[in-house]
């Protein structure tokens, strides 16, 4: 006889799940995949499940953009219930459409058709009532925002579900948004316990799936905080991630809509080059430096399991991708993955380690928006070691954080990033602040020195493994960016031994990037 679960499906054994070809394979998408690629991804899970066992984690449905697409209406309809009148009803309605629409177009049965579209009214009835109470209420709290921020996967997820039964690709929607009990958490969010704990639970739901393929939602729990808080846009990839550590699989894929990690963004450079591999330090050094190719919890916990991660592209199912490869075990830093375990390290080029086989060159070069520099000049008085004590907390005090800094004695340089803007006018207006927590640091910060503020500024970074073996190759890059006239503002190496990044305006930052990939990439052919 056939061992079933309650919904039907069939019941693998653990043990025989194991033993099956290939062992489990955990595919992200994206938003804006789910919503121009659904046909494509179908494609890609069937050929998976062709080859090994498949579990698949979708975000929230875009349509175009990230900024129009479901997760931001949502958003956009809790700000609404803050204010009076059911100015949320149009956004329910919209993101209700948008669903219904996308199935009209591709899903063939009228079976399931119907059976979606009586799910997104539920979904959407449901939500419009989330959003009343909070009305009600007169305020979103963490916990009602997350609940609707939930709607958005819940809704891609039902969708992928359906368009893959309707392809023949046996499929089960698996909702995660009540998957974290938080009295079983005893207070302690996002801790290691934590995750270990919500990877076993997550890996319970896939084999709860049996011989069907889970389609999860990227939202995942009623983590005290919120989840939105605490992890931020971008917890699909955390969620694939930890669903990939609790299966222990072969391999986590992120599919995209590009190929892979690239020598430089290949839509602001048209020469850069598909790197085949990179390291999980380099990969987490480009998302931290404005290539945000993977959410950084996210690689944390896939590399301290030993799992490899591979990037592909939706729109070029059969191309190699790029792998960010764990390191070897002994290497790797239980309580920073990302780092080198060990603590004595040598520069020196006749260091054993460093002998790379091949040319040196860097991984990559990229680009980060959005910074602004603050200057604090020392008034005599403060002793340094006080200085800089006073500088970081009243920086922790005012939330705000450093993404660079070069100091002296007497004088401390931080570029700043934010995405909202912190700063308004420039141009022929004057120059304010609009941001309370910058207003608040300046107003301290003015107490022990003289601060002045740089905006419109960016940061560019070399980044590459090798880097720390390439003798010359920091003068190269400020001498690259000097002989094409661009001024550099700060200066920061050293620091990271597979980053050399300095500050330059925002206006030359395409610029500087294409000069820096065609001099210091190119010539290497
Ligand atoms: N070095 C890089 N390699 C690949 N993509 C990069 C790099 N630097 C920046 N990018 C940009 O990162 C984005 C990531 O791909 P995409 O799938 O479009 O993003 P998202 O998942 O945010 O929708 C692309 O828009 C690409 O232009
Ligand atoms: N839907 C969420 C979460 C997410 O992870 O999105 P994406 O995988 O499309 O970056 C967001 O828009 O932030």
């Amino acid at each position: 006889m056939v061992d079933t679960y309650a919904n039907g499906a069939v019941r693998i054994a653990h043990t025989e799940e194991k033993e099956l070809p290939g062992g489990w394979v955990v595919l992200k998408f994206g938003g804006t995949s789910v919503g121009k690629f659904a046909e494509g991804i179908v494609e890609v899970v069937g050929a998976g499940t062709k080859v090994g066992r498949t579990a698949v984690v979708c975000s929230a449905r875009s349509n175009s953009t990230k900024l129009e697409g479901t997760t931001n209406r949502l958003l956009r309809a809790a700000r609404a219930a803050e204010k009076p009148g059911r100015h949320y009803d149009e956004i329910v309605e919209a993101i209700r459409a948008d669903h219904v629409q996308a199935a009209k177009e591709t899903i063939k049965s009228p079976e399931i058709l119907l059976a979606f579209t009586e799910d997104v009214g539920e979904e959407c009835e449901n939500l419009s009532k989330l959003l009343e109470s909070a009305q009600v209420m007169e305020e979103v709290t963490t916990r009602a925002e997350d609940m609707i921020v939930s709607k958005g996967e819940k809704l891609s997820c039902r969708y992928m579900a359906a368009l893959l039964e309707d392809r023949s690709v046996p499929a089960q929607f698996v909702d995660l948004s009540s998957i974290v009990k938080t009295h079983k958490i005893n207070g302690q969010v996002l801790n290691e316990q934590f995750y270990a704990d919500l990877s076993a639970a997550l890996a319970e739901e896939v084999y709860a799936c049996g011989n069907k393929v889970p389609v999860i939602t990227g939202y995942f729990g009623a983590i005290p905080g919120g989840l939105l808080n605490l992890i931020g846009r971008g917890y699909t990839d955390l969620c694939a991630a930890l669903v990939a550590v609790g299966l222990r699989a072969r391999e986590l894929q992120v599919w995209k809509e590009v190929d892979g990690i690239f020598t430089a963004d290949p839509r602001k450079v048209p020469t850069a080059r598909l790197l085949p591999s990179v390291t999980p330090a380099e990969a987490a050094e480009l998302t931290f430096y404005g290539s945000e190719v993977i959410h950084p919890a996210t690689m944390k916990q896939v590399i301290r399991a030993r799992i490899p991660i591979r990037i592909k592209n939706v729109m070029n199912p059969r191309g190699p991708g790029t792998i960010i490869f764990p390191d070897a075990i002994e290497n790797i830093n239980p309580r920073a993955p990302l780092h080198d375990a060990r603590l004595f390290r040598t520069r020196s080029v006749s260091d054993a380690t460093s002998q790379v086989a091949g040319p040196k060159r860097p991984t990559a070069v990229t680009i980060k928006h959005k910074i602004m520099v603050l200057n604090v000049h020392s008034n005599e008085r403060t002793r340094s070691e006080g200085f800089l004590m006073n500088i970081f907390r009243l920086l922790l005090k005012w939330h705000l954080s450093v993404d660079l800094i070069a100091s002296s004695e007497v004088h401390v340089s931080m570029a700043l990033h934010s995405e909202s803007a912190m700063i308004s006018g420039g141009g022929d207006d004057e120059y304010k602040i609009d941001n309370e927590d910058l207003r608040g640091a300046v107003a301290d910060l003015s107490e022990y020195g003289v601060v002045d503020l740089v905006p419109d500024m960016a940061i560019v970074s070399l980044v590459g493994r090798q880097l720390k073996n390439m003798v010359g190759i920091a003068g190269k890059f400020f001498s690259v960016l000097g002989d094409n006239n661009i001024n550099i503002e700060m200066i920061s190496q050293g620091a990271s031994e597979i980053n050399i990044s300095c500050v330059i305006e925002e206006r030359e930052a395409d610029r500087a990037l294409n000069v820096l990939h065609t001099n210091l990439f190119t010539f290497l052919e």
